[in-house]
């Protein structure tokens, strides 16, 4: 279960402090998929950086099976990060690493023994169907197969949640499926409690069971997939409602917002998680 309690993220900016997560409260079942869905700039990629705190939240609480996240001291955090695997939009895998040497790394910073992790990523690249792969570098593989290392990488040091920031959006349509099946197997295998943020509806409908909208940082509206099967159901909000209609991708920036942090600072953090 991951308990999303108050929580708020807010950016410092020298004229106009800027909320980009605004008191968001959110309960994630154990073993579920939970999607998270919005207009660009709403909110969402902040709101999975809060769970496993790559982005800290500047108040509220993030409990991840029944440990306060935001209570912990960093040695502690960095431990409990071992269990919170993330894959990225562009994958962000080490391009001078083949794809065994990739994952292996993820466990070395798990603190995995040397001579247990050859073995342990040879056996996450298996569940990806990347046996086959397991000496091919980043620039070898296909975007879908990149997906897949990253998917590996995340798996390796046996997670027990899977946060997934845009995780098809690089991917061709077809490639998108076999992601999302993989993403969906592993979900029913081996129970890791899933959150997706992403701008394609199609994603959210074939995979999730729970939606939650975001809107100018809030969550405003939350619903489960099956509710869509209910003629009587409509969604309150427009973009709830987009997912009753098929294929609609969303991409509104809004025009008042502070840039973001400089692309090559955020992607510098997100090496620094795996
Ligand atoms: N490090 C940062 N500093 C300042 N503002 C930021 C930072 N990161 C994000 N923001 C702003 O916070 C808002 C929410 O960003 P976020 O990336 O969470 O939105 P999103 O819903 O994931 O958007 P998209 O779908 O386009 O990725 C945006 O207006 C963004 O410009």
């Amino acid at each position: 279960m991951i308990n999303i309690k108050d929580v708020s993220t807010v950016f410092p900016s020298a004229d106009n402090p800027f909320v980009a997560v605004d008191n968001v409260s959110l309960e994630i079942p154990r073993g579920s998929i939970q999607g998270i869905i919005g207009f660009s700039g709403a909110g969402k990629s902040t709101l999975l950086r809060n769970i496993n705190l790559l982005e800290r939240p500047t108040s509220g609480q993030i409990i991840v099976d029944g440990t306060d996240l935001t209570a912990l001291n960093d040695e502690e955090l960095r431990r409990a990060r071992h269990h919170i695997g993330m894959i990225f939009q562009h994958f962000n895998l080490l391009n001078n690493r083949n794809a065994v040497e990739n994952v292996e790394l993820s466990l070395k910073f798990a603190g995995v023994p040397k001579k247990d992790r050859r073995r342990r990523a040879l056996e996450a690249l298996a569940i990806v169907d990347l046996a086959d792969k397991t000496t091919a570098y980043p620039g070898q593989l296909s975007g879908g197969q990149k997906q897949r290392v990253a998917i590996a990488r995340a798996l390796a040091t046996e997670p027990k949640v899977l946060l997934c920031d845009e995780p098809t959006s690089a991917v061709d349509p077809r490639t998108t499926a076999s992601v999302l099946q993989y993403l969906s197997d592993i979900n029913a295998q081996l129970g890791i409690t899933t959150v997706i943020v992403t701008h394609e509806m199609n994603v959210v409908k074939a995979i999730a069971d729970n939606v939650a909208v975001m809107e100018d940082g809030a969550v405003v509206e939350q619903f489960d997939i099956a509710s869509l099967k209910n003629p009587a159901f409509t969604p309150a909000t427009a973009i709830g409602r987009y997912l009753i209609s098929d294929e609609i991708s969303l991409d509104r920036k809004p025009t008042t917002a502070p840039a973001p942090a400089s692309a090559a600072t955020e992607s510098l953090k997100e090496e620094s998680y795996v």
